[in-house]
């Protein structure tokens, strides 16, 4: 039996379930004529990945698509599921793609078949409706959410009513009628309805037509088909009498409609029932609210002062360089990738020096001066020109390679070069969003370093003294710092307006949506005006946050550094040490007891409480270290990270609150307890040391346990051209075997054993990591 995961039964009792058994719970799909349904086959084990906490994924590729997607409830003979996508066949191939780019599902889905039109359907089962913002928290509706309106196309096929009714009465005619086993007679009567009504009376999630069912007694079916003039049978059965209170009850929710078997069709209109006059409700013109309200927005827009962006004037010899030269110096430097997809953009050429750049900004010359660089890192000597230019940007680069101020400067021209006066600004023109507090500390502190025309920042971050940060943000600052949950926070309560933000940018965006702050995210960015200047900066570039640039970006410039591929920075030699787990410890305090004095190490480990037990068993040895993790005092946190940069300590003993950002110059050794949760979570750990261009090491400790990381570890070594082990090889042709035996004997899933996958997971992968999630607050 095949049962289709939160689909409900509309129906009421007198449904012929071994018709719907195994077949027609396809009939969910987008009832517009040309409609396509594909069905694919994920492992059952990965099915969480599509569905997401309490449905969200499912609901988000729904809005995203516009296509309807179904997870069956049960697993077919191979260990797999069923999904069913249906829709537009633009919306189903979107909706294919983004399932087939969710982590681990890498190419191996199987797409079983496509049809058009719709499949052993019904529409009252189908979600149609324009319903936004949806939020129903109940888990087992979770793949019911809304598909874009349906359109229904004229059509002369005949309507089709695919689902029996126990007494097997014909629906064709209009008069038909049977008796039911009260002796009651039976009838069925058609009416037509305009198309674009239909969607009310399903309601989402056939809610409404379950009621109008459930309260008339009536058995209500809706065609699939509209006629020539635009209209949609409604089949209604049951007494006369359930049938004219049905009628009655759509007539209620503002339906109107015409034929049917009343001698006089005004009868029933205003007919009473318990006394009650039924009034119908007054019709909601969506499409008309629709584009008022993008009439005002675009009122809105008008209204305000237009945003200056473009600031670089390019010297002569960066905009006359031949086009080899520009290969040439981009390829020097770490092979930068530039890309955009609207090819009408023009890419301006990197610059080479610091003067290229900044020639018309001699303070911000003076400040980069004193801070003794040399020249623009990678990142910056394509980011600044691109940024300067007033375009949209992605930058992924490795860690440690100057991102914050690839951003950050053409962020401090941008503020000084806009048309409304700083003192008359309402708000901040700069918003930078990013996933932690320390993160978002060190930013600031980037920022303070750099002493640009008076411009003033604030941190706003969970833990720190919401208070203070009041205090700062009312006096008035250009340059927000945030994570997410603070800034939402001020946001709600008025006292951040980042209506007049201009430039935002997005640090670490995968982090951040890996700790699921997408919510947010998207609800800050439909505060700040949609044409404002957005930069994206990473060292990892996932699909999803592929995803959110595609929708917040403006036609972005996209600048790689190094690899399109997921890459640990070069200047750092990775080894890897095979262990028990028992003996991890043990290896770990050989490993301090082995270091010189001058080493630097942080160590990173999976959970707060393994954290905790080794800096008291360090404590306990008398060796001397710090510990960071999301289950301390933001004020403890801080001097932990105080004393480790400034040498007191010489061990931080961390979970991944300090994988991402950290800039602590001088450490020479990450040395990895537990293996990471994610593959990207190993390349931005190990960044943390051989950062602007220095060399670092990192140790990672792996045990059998951790086999299915094996296969991305090797690439990522490979990548940097490091020594690869023999034993690491073999581990992940260990774990080929074992997958491929699994999937001989029957068991299509992944193995979900301990350990992670490569690829980017939801499901039993980090997006249900226990999260150290308090640091984001
Ligand atoms: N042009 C430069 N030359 C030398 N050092 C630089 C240059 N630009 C920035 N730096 C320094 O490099 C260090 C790392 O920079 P930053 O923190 O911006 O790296 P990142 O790319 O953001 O790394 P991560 O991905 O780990 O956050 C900082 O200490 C910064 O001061």
């Amino acid at each position: 039996m095949s049962r289709w995961e939160g689909s409900r039964d509309f129906s009421r009792g007198k449904r012929n379930d071994s018709q719907r058994d195994g077949t027609s719970n396809f009939g969910h799909a987008t009832p517009a004529r040309g409609a396509t349904n594909t069905s694919v086959f994920v492992p059952s084990t990965d099915c969480g990945k599509i569905i997401g906490k309490k449905g969200s994924k499912i609901r988000e590729l729904q809005d995203t698509t516009g296509a309807r997607i179904q997870v069956s409830r049960d697993d077919e003979a191979d260990g797999t599921r069923k999904v069913l996508i249906s829709g537009s066949p633009e919306a189903v191939e979107e909706a294919y793609n983004l399932i087939q780019r969710l982590a681990g599902f890498g190419g191996s889905l199987c797409k079983a078949q496509e049809t058009d039109g719709v499949e052993d359907g019904l529409w009252n089962e189908s979600h149609v409706g324009s319903v936004q913002n949806h939020s129903n928290d109940d888990d087992d509706i979770w793949n019911e959410a809304p598909v874009q309106t349906t359109t229904f196309t004229n059509s002369s096929r005949r309507h089709r009513f695919d689902q029996g009714d126990g007494g097997g009465h014909n629906n064709s005619g209009n008069s038909n009628w049977r008796r039911d086993e009260n002796g009651e007679d039976q009838e069925t009567d058609i009416v037509q309805v305009r198309s674009i009504d239909v969607g009310r009376i399903i309601g989402r999630g056939g809610s409404k037509i379950r009621e109008l069912q459930e309260e008339s007694n009536a058995s209500i079916k809706v065609a699939k088909e509209e006629n020539e003039s635009g209209y949609v049978d409604v089949t209604i059965s049951g007494t006369k009498d359930q049938i004219r209170l049905a009628k009655r009850l759509l007539f209620g929710c503002g339906i109107t409609f015409t034929g049917g078997n009343d001698e006089d069709p005004e009868a029933w209109k205003f007919a009473v029932r318990s006394g009650e006059e039924v009034k119908p409700r007054p019709l909601i013109d969506w499409q008309a609210l629709i584009k008022q309200q993008k009439e005002y927005d675009k009122n809105c827009l008008a209204a305000l002062p237009a945003i200056v962006k473009e600031f670089y004037i390019e010297t002569d010899h960066i905009r006359n360089m031949h086009p080899g030269e520009v290969s040439r110096l981009r390829s020097q430097k770490n092979n930068i990738i530039v890309d955009v997809e609207d090819t009408s953009v023009k890419i301006p050429n990197p610059v080479v020096t610091f003067e290229d750049a900044f020639a018309h900004y001699p303070e911000i010359l003076r400040e980069i001066e004193k801070q003794k660089f040399t020249e623009p890192s990678p990142i910056q000597a394509q980011a600044w020109p691109v940024l300067l230019s007033g375009l949209d940007l992605i930058g992924i680069a490795q860690t440690g390679t100057g991102k914050t101020l690839a951003f950050l400067l053409p962020a401090l021209v941008h503020i000084d070069g806009q048309s409304v006066p700083r003192t008359s600004r309402t708000g901040p023109t700069v918003l930078v969003l990013c996933p932690t507090r320390e993160l978002a500390q060190q930013i600031e502190k980037e920022v303070n370093k750099i002493n640009y025309k008076g411009i003033k920042s604030v941190c706003v971050y969970g833990g720190g003294n919401r208070r203070d940060q009041i205090k700062v943000v009312t006096k008035g600052v250009e340059i927000v710092v945030a994570t997410p949950g603070r800034l939402n926070d001020l946001i709600m309560n008025n006292i951040i307006d980042v209506k007049t933000v201009t430039y935002l940018v997005l640090d670490e965006a995968d982090r951040m949506l890996d700790l699921g702050f997408e919510p947010e995210i998207r609800k800050i960015l439909l505060d700040i005006r949609p044409d404002r200047q957005t930069v994206m900066t990473s060292a990892t570039w996932p699909p999803d946050v592929q995803r959110l640039a595609d929708k917040y970006m403006n036609k972005p410039v996209h600048v790689f550094v190094g690899t399109l591929d997921l890459a640990a920075v070069h200047s750092v030699t990775q080894k890897i040490v095979f262990v028990a787990e028992e003996d991890k410890k043990d290896k770990l305090f050989q490993f301090l007891e082995d270091m010189k004095s001058d080493d630097k190490v942080i160590i990173f480990v999976g959970k707060k409480i393994v954290a905790d037990d080794i800096s008291s068993d360090l404590a306990m040895k008398g060796i001397e270290c710090q510990c960071i993790h999301g289950d301390r005092e933001q004020c403890d946190r801080e001097q932990a990270l105080d004393e480790f940069k400034r040498s007191v300590v010489r061990i931080l003993v961390a979970t991944d609150v300090a994988s991402r950002g950290l800039d602590v110059k001088d450490i020479t050794h990450v040395l990895n307890f537990d293996f990471p949760r994610n593959i990207e979570e190993y390349v931005h750990r190990v960044g943390r040391t051989g950062r602007a261009g220095r060399c670092g090491n990192s140790v990672t400790f792996m045990t059998r346990n951790d086999w299915r990381s094996a296969q991305s570890l090797i690439d990522i070594m490979a990548e940097a051209n490091q020594v690869v082990p023999e034993e690491l090889l073999e581990m992940a042709e260990r774990y080929k075997h074992h997958q491929e035996k699994r999937a001989a004997e029957g068991y299509g899933g992944k193995d979900r054993g301990r350990g992670f996958d490569a690829g980017y997971s939801f499901g039993g992968g980090r997006g249900r990591q226990k999260r150290d999630l308090d640091s984001f607050w």
